[in-house]
C-alpha cells in the first residue's frame, strides 16, 4: 500500500469473510459446536439468575441471624457453583477448539486461493494495495477467527443476560411515583430505564471519543508490517548490504519505519485513553448511580439488605451486558480493520489473470507464435513478433541490448506478463522455465534437485547427474537438511538447477541467463551436458556470451529501436 493512500472506509461486506467457512460442506460439526456453546451460555445466565435469588434469601436470612437457615442454603450454593464453573471451562474448551478449525480451514481456503493462477506473483507485481500477503494469512485469519467468535458469544451472552436481569430489575424495582410542578407521575421499572439511560450516554460518549481508533488501528498493522518487510528484505540481502556497507543506510530507512509505528501509535494511545476513561469512569461511578436511583426506596425506607444486594447483583448484570458494545470497543475496532484487510485480500487473489496474450497448450512438438504483442504496464509497446515458429529439438538464442524485452518475451511465453496481445503455443505441461536466479527451497538437497516435482529418482541418477555439472563433492550431502539457498554459491546454484532439468527432462526448456554465473569452462559443460542429454529438447536461451553461439543452431535478436525480432 502506498503510505499516502488514506485507510479506505470500512463497508458492509467486508463481514463477508466471515461467512464461507459456516456455508462449506464442513459446516456440520462447527454449527453442533456453536449451538453447545451457545447452549451453554444460556445456562451460565440461567445459573447467574438463580445466584441473584440465593443472594436475596441468604442475605436476608443473615441478617435476620437465621443462621440453621444459611446453612441450608450454603451446599446447594456450592453445588451450583461447580456447575457452573463446569459450565464455563467446557465452553472454552468447545470455543477453543471451533476457533482451531476455523482458523485451519480459513488458512488452507486462503493459501490455495493465493497459490492458484499465479495469483501470488500477480499480487506481488501489481502494486496496490494488496500488500502483505504474509501477513492476511499468518495473523489476520487467525485474528479474524479469535475475536469474531469471542465477541460473537459475548454478544448472545450479553443479550441474554440484559433480557434476563431486565425482568428482574422491572420486577423487583417496583414503580416511582412523584409529583411535580402538581402534576403526579407514575414511572413503572424506574430502575431499568434508569439504568439504561445511564449506559446509553456513556456509550455514546464513548463512540464519539474513540471512532477515530478504528483508522488508527488499521494504519498501525500497515506501518508494523512495513518494517516487518523491510526487515525480512535486510536479512534476504544480508550479503549484498553488508558488502556495501549499508548499514547506516539501513538504519535510516528501519528508523524511518520505526518512526511512522511511534506516530501512529501516539493516535492509538489518544484514542484508546479517551475510550477506557470514559469506560473507567462509567465503572467507577456504577455504585453511586446505583444509589441515586435507589433514594426513592431508601427515603420511603422499603429496601432490605437482601433486596438491596438482588437489586445491586441485577444493575451490575444489565450495566455490563448493555456496555457489552463499550467494553469491546477496542476489539470491534480491530475485528473491522482485519476483515477490511480480509476482504482486500480477497477482492486481490480473485482478480482473474488477464489472458490478452493467449497460451495454447498443444501436445504438438515445438513453439509457435502468432502476431504477438508485448506491452510495458504503461502500455507503450516493448516487442512485436508476427510469426515465428521453432522446431522441435531446434536451439535458439535470444539475444538484445538489455532492456529490449528477453525475460519480459519469457514472462510472456510462461503466461506471467499481462500487458500485449497475441497468442503462444507450446506443450506448456512439458516446459521449464529456468531464470537466472534459481529459487532453492529450504530442504534436503534431494528435494531440492526434484523440486517442484516429487518424482524421485535412484541415488546413481542423481550423482552421475551432479557428478557431470562438476558439482560431485555435494553427492554425500544428498539427505543434508540445509538452507542451501545460503550455503550454495550463485554459479553452483545455477548448476543445480540444470542438474533439475536434466533429471526432469522437459520437452521444452527455456533458459533465461540460467548460465551466467558460471566460468567458461563450466557453462560449456553444462551446455554440452544439456545437449547431449536431451537430444530432442527444444531450447529457448537467452544468453550474452559470445562462447554460447555455438550450442545454438537459430539466433533471435531484438532491436531495441523498432521493437521487432531479427532471425538469423
Ligand atoms: N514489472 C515491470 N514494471 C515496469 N517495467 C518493466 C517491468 N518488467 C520489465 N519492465 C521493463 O520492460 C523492459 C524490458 O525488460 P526486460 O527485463 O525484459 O529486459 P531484458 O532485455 O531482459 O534486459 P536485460 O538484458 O538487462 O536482462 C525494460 O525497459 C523494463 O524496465
Amino acid at each position: 500500500m502506498r503510505r499516502t493512500d488514506p485507510p479506505p472506509r470500512h463497508s458492509l461486506s467486508d463481514w463477508s469473510v466471515l461467512f464461507p467457512y459456516w456455508r462449506s460442506g464442513e459446516k456440520w460439526i462447527p454449527l453442533a459446536m456453536l449451538g453447545g456453546i451457545v447452549g451453554l451460555s444460556f445456562v451460565y445466565v440461567r445459573m447467574a439468575v438463580w445466584f441473584g435469588m440465593w443472594n436475596q434469601q441468604f442475605f436476608d436470612a443473615m441478617f435476620a441471624y437465621r443462621i440453621g437457615t444459611c446453612l441450608r442454603l450454603l451446599p446447594i450454593y456450592i453445588a451450583v457453583c461447580i456447575l457452573s464453573s463446569g459450565c464455563y471451562v467446557f465452553q472454552t474448551y468447545l470455543t477453543q477448539v471451533l476457533s482451531m478449525r476455523w482458523r485451519l480451514w480459513n488458512t488452507r481456503v486462503y493459501l490455495r486461493r493465493y497459490l492458484s493462477d499465479t495469483a501470488y506473483y500477480r499480487m506481488e507485481h501489481r502494486g496496490g494495495r494488496d500488500d502483505n500477503p504474509d501477513q492476511r494469512i499468518a495473523d489476520d485469519l487467525s485474528q479474524m477467527t479469535i475475536l469474531s467468535l469471542r465477541m460473537g458469544l459475548d454478544g448472545i451472552q450479553a443479550v441474554t443476560t440484559l433480557l434476563s436481569f431486565s425482568i428482574v430489575l422491572w420486577n423487583i424495582g417496583g414503580a416511582f411515583d412523584f409529583t411535580w410542578m402538581g402534576h403526579h407521575f407514575h414511572l413503572s421499572g424506574y430502575l431499568l430505564l434508569g439504568t439504561v439511560a445511564a449506559t446509553l450516554v456513556a456509550s455514546f460518549l464513548m463512540e464519539k471519543l474513540a471512532s477515530p481508533l478504528i483508522e488508527a488501528d488499521y494504519r498501525q498493522q500497515h506501518v508494523d508490517a512495513d518494517l516487518r518487510a523491510a526487515l525480512v528484505d535486510v536479512r534476504r540481502n544480508s550479503e549484498q548490504i553488508a558488502f556495501y556497507r549499508g548499514e547506516q543506510t539501513e538504519d535510516l530507512r528501519l528508523s524511518h519505519y520505526l518512526a511512522n509505528i511511534a506516530r501512529n501509535w501516539r493516535s492509538v494511545v489518544t484514542y484508546t485513553w479517551r475510550a477506557s476513561f470514559v469506560g473507567d469512569l462509567f465503572n467507577g461511578t456504577a455504585s453511586i448511580i446505583l444509589w441515586v436511583l435507589l433514594l426513592p426506596k431508601l427515603l420511603a425506607h422499603a429496601l432490605t439488605f437482601g433486596e438491596y444486594s438482588r437489586i445491586n447483583a441485577a444493575f451490575m448484570q444489565v450495566r455490563r451486558s448493555l456496555q457489552w458494545f463499550m467494553s469491546n470497543y477496542t476489539d470491534l475496532a480491530t475485528l473491522r480493520s482485519v476483515l477490511q484487510r480480509l476482504h482486500e485480500f480477497e477482492h486481490a487473489v480473485s482478480q482473474p489473470a488477464p489472458h490478452d496474450i493467449v497460451r495454447i497448450d498443444t501436445a504438438a512438438p515445438g513453439i509457435d507464435i502468432t502476431n504477438l504483442t508485448i506491452n510495458r504496464p504503461d502500455n507503450t509497446p516493448l516487442l512485436t513478433i508476427a510469426e515465428l515458429h521453432i522446431g522441435q529439438g531446434e536451439r535458439w538464442m535470444v539475444r538484445g541490448a538489455s532492456g529490449t524485452g528477453k525475460s519480459t518475451l519469457l514472462r510472456a511465453m510462461a503466461g506471467l506478463w499481462e500487458y500485449g496481445h497475441g497468442t503462444i503455443a507450446f506443450d506448456i505441461g512439458h516446459a521449464i522455465f529456468l531464470p537466472q536466479r534459481s529459487y532453492l527451497p529450504p530442504g534436503t538437497l534431494r528435494r531440492v534437485l526434484d523440486y517442484p516435482f516429487s518424482t524421485r529418482h535412484e541415488d546413481a541418477y542423481y550423482a552421475a547427474v551432479l557428478q557431470t555439472l562438476n558439482l560431485g563433492a555435494y553427492i554425500p550431502r544428498l539427505d543434508e537438511d540445509a538452507c542451501w539457498d545460503t550455503i550454495l554459491s550463485p554459479g553452483e546454484a545455477q548448476r543445480v538447477a540444470i542438474a533439475r532439468v536434466l533429471l526432469s527432462r522437459p520437452a521444452i526448456l527455456f533458459m533465461d541467463e540460467a548460465t551466467c554465473a558460471l566460468d567458461a569452462e563450466n557453462e560449456r559443460n553444462a551446455y554440452a551436458a544439456l545437449l547431449a542429454a536431451l537430444p530432442r529438447t527444444t531450447i529457448v536461451s537467452v544468453a550474452h556470451h559470445e562462447g554460447l553461439r555455438h550450442f545454438h543452431r537459430h539466433e533471435m535478436t531484438l532491436s531495441a529501436t523498432t521493437g521487432s525480432i531479427t532471425i538469423t
